[in-house]
């Protein structure tokens, strides 16, 4: 296993290789990508989604948010960890956003945090880089203020709307963000970001010119299936096979096929005479 990567290894795949990341929430998960050698993991705010069946990312808490962390870093312990920081740990009060990063990093080990654009969102990225936790950066759709971007829509798609995005994420440049993630964007408007900045875009629904992508990885093994944007590319379809199994498992109980004789334990005879006897000497 080689060590884990830095910001500065991250920084510098740009132009010369792509980056890869994908979400995790547990242990399995975590431990799965790990194996496969991607290069990031995003403990995301969309668990609240996809593993907790809520409707909105934003009800999602500091607390339950490190509890996944947690998990993610046992799975995980050789790959660079995002938290992604929750509503109410830095939209509420851009003041306690150094506070709760630290929490990602102290409590759950994580390597960065994620910060969706908001109003403040340039004063809390700047405290948490100067305590010293690299920020990555997300403009474009932010699910947690999707509300006020008519829903989860394509973003930046006339010209004043993309040369505000252009400048959200230069200004998360110029804070010190060591990447920005783009999610939602046409591809031209993904391509004109990627050649404006230094630092990696990653991607997600925003065409194959940003500096790496980035899927939930319910989404792309086909373990989530409540909605299904168009940017998602289904590379496994692990619900069905989890429902075949359920059902091979039911029948097999019913029929009498499982547990088989490789399942069962045994207890040598005597030992089995003995149980009455003991009972009839009147017990232990
Ligand atoms: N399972 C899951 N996957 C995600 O990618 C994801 C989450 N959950 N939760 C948090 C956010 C929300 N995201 C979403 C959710 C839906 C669309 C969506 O349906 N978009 C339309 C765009 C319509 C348009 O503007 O033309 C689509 O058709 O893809 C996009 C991003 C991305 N994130
Ligand atoms: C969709 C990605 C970028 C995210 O923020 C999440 O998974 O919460
Ligand atoms: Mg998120």
């Amino acid at each position: 296993m080689s060590g884990k990567l830095t910001v500065q290894d991250i920084q510098g795949f740009k132009g010369r290789r792509k980056i890869t990341m994908l979400t995790a929430y547990d242990y399995p998960m975590a431990h799965a990508i790990e194996s496969a050698g991607i290069d990031m993991i995003l403990v995301g705010d969309s668990v609240a989604n996809v593993v907790l069946g809520l409707e909105s990312t934003k009800d999602m808490t500091m607390d339950q948010m490190i509890y996944h962390a947690c998990a993610v870093r046992r799975g995980a312990p050789h790959t660079f960890v995002i938290g992604d920081m929750p509503f109410e740990a830095y939209q509420k009060d851009a003041a306690r956003s150094a506070g709760n990063a630290a929490r990602f990093v102290h409590e759950a080990g994580c390597d960065a945090v994620k910060l969706e654009w908001f109003d403040c969102a340039l004063e809390a990225a700047e405290s948490v880089i100067r305590s010293g936790i690299p920020v990555m950066g997300h403009v474009g759709l932010t699910p947690q203020t999707a509300d006020k971007l008519g829903g989860f829509k394509v973003q930046g798609k006339d010209a004043s709307a993309a040369r505000a995005l252009i400048r959200q994420a230069l200004d998360f440049e110029k804070v010190g963000c060591f990447a920005v993630l783009l999610e939602c964007v046409p591809d031209r408007v993904a391509r004109l970001v990627t050649e404006t900045l230094s630092v990696p875009t990653i991607g997600i629904g925003a065409g194959p010119s940003c500096d790496g992508q980035v899927l939930v990885t319910h989404d792309m093994l086909g373990l989530f299936e409540r909605y299904k944007p168009r940017f998602v590319k289904a590379y496994a379809r692990m619900n069905q096979d989890m429902i075949k199994a359920f059902e091979v498992f039911k029948d097999e109980v019913r029929d009498g096929k499982f547990p088989a004789d490789e399942h069962i334990f045994k207890i040598k005879e005597e030992e089995f005479k003995n149980i009455r006897r003991a009972e009839d000497d009147g017990g232990a």
